[in-house]
């Protein structure tokens, strides 16, 4: 019996398409038993034909006609990253009735819908599960495994970079900028690493798996997000002081008739299961009505362990293509919108460089009692030389109990204001 060939299209040889294309060309023979076709690597476009690469594939494959290359192949793997000609490149395949897997969560949480709809309208498949939480299942165990119960919250740490980033500066003490550079050399960076620190690779993370969890379509437009380039090493420093590590958290949870979705830097006691996610790792919590809590743990970023995500939706789709079957659309029935900040309560730590005279702490504590947020811990951490200020200045950090953002941020307004309070240093959430 002459098995049929699966013909693919890779686009991108960078850290993660080197290593699919490693993968596709070494293990051919195993793949073919899993699929129960030969998957045939029929090119592999490329902006330059004579760069370095991470795995040097048979130089005749690499090509800078990316349409041509689509326009032959059965399934079309994009690792390229960003918008265009992504976008265009991965529509043009779908149209064609084309499977496609891909990585690209910046481009699946702005045109997730648009792309789900062209794959919907002409039978095609189209997987994302390397686009969050790199090699960890978790697009597919909300796709599929979940998809007969009601999942209520899902929390946890999506980005690799800034977890390796603020580890390193946890357990050695680093800078900012020399943990990034290192994130960067090891793969996990973002081509442009400011969507990593800013939030905004965790945002569209976010947003990806809130569409799947609750069944309708959010983009990233609809997440709150605040990145760690806020976050100093004094910062890094005092959490540890008092038990916790900093971490940059998402959550995307029902909030009345709609969803919440939000990023930001994050204090967790030392004890909580995520405080002991480091390097580049991920984990994601899901909660759900009758399965209750499941914890997904493993590799967020880095090329082997994202082409492991990109290579099972490539066999999964290949064999479903072989058996004759259509792809399984995401369903949005639901609708549900996104909501405001305003029901979410939480703890916080704010730290204050103030006046040290007289009547200051008072003066502080009195701001936090007229916006309603009462005070757990508030303690005056260090006394420094002075630099930019006159007279002597004092460090003060505050704990606060659960309370509003909106309540936390009139007061941080307010306090802003005093004369004695010289700068808000730093205010980050607390979990636990
Ligand atoms: N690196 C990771 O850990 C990781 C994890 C999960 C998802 N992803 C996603 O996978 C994708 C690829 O990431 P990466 O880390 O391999 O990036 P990368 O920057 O290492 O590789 C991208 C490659 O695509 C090439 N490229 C860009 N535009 C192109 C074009 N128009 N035509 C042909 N080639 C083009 C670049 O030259 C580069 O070689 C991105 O969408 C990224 O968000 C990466
Ligand atoms: N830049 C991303 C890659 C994995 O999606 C990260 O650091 O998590
Ligand atoms: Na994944």
């Amino acid at each position: 019996m002459t098995e049929s060939t699966i013909k693919v299209a890779l686009l991108g040889a960078g850290t993660v398409g080197s290593q699919v294309a490693k993968a596709l060309t070494e293990d051919s023979e195993e793949l073919s038993r899993r699929i129960g076709a030969v998957p045939e690597l029929i090119g592999i476009a490329v902006r330059s034909l004579d760069a370095e690469r991470d795995y040097q594939a048979d130089p005749g494959l690499y090509t800078t006609d990316a349409e041509t290359l689509i326009d032959g192949a059965d399934v079309v793997i994009e690792l390229t990253g960003g918008m265009e000609p992504a976008r265009t490149r991965i529509l043009r395949a779908l149209e064609q009735g084309k499977h496609v897997v891909s990585g690209n969560k910046a481009l699946l949480a702005a045109h997730g819908a648009e792309l789900h709809r062209a794959a919907a309208e002409n039978g095609a498949q189209l997987s994302y599960e390397a686009a969050v939480a790199g090699a960890i299942p978790i697009l597919r165990p909300l796709r599929d495994s979940l998809a007969g119960d009601r999942v209520t919250r899902v929390l946890g740490i999506m980005n690799g970079t800034t977890n390796f980033m603020l580890d390193a500066m946890d357990s050695t003490g680093a800078q900012f900028d020399d943990a990034l550079t290192e994130a960067q050399n090891l793969g996990y960076a973002e081509a442009d690493p400011t969507a990593d620190v800013d939030g905004l690779d965790a945002a569209a993370k976010a947003a990806i798996v809130a569409s799947l969890a609750f069944h309708s379509e959010f983009t990233i437009d609809d997440v709150h997000c605040q990145g760690i380039r806020d976050i100093t090493a004094d910062d890094v420093a005092a959490a540890a002081e008092d038990g916790y590590v900093i971490k940059l958290l998402s959550v995307c949870e029902l909030d009345g008739d709609g969803v919440n979705i939000r990023v930001n830097p994050t204090l967790i006691p030392r004890s909580h299961p995520l405080a002991s996610v480091r390097d580049a790792y991920n984990a994601v919590f899901v909660e759900s009505r009758d399965a209750g809590e499941l914890m997904f743990y493993g590799p967020g970023a880095g090329g082997a362990p994202t082409a492991s995500a990109v290579l099972g939706d490539f066999v999964s789709l290949a064999r479903r293509s072989v058996l004759g079957g259509p792809g399984v659309p995401d369903s949005s029935y639901a609708g549900l919108k996104a909501t405001s900040l305003s029901n979410v309560v939480s703890r916080y730590t704010v730290g204050l460089r103030v006046r040290d005279k007289l009547g200051v702490l008072a003066a502080i504590a009195n701001v936090f009692a007229e916006h309603g947020v009462s005070i757990q811990t508030m303690h005056q951490t260090k006394h420094r030389e002075k630099e930019d200020v006159e007279g002597d200045h004092a460090t003060i950090r505050i704990v606060t109990h659960k309370t509003s953002d909106e309540s936390l941020r009139s007061t941080i307004d307010e306090l802003s204001s005093l004369t004695t309070v010289y700068d808000v240093t730093s205010v980050i959430q607390v979990e636990g």
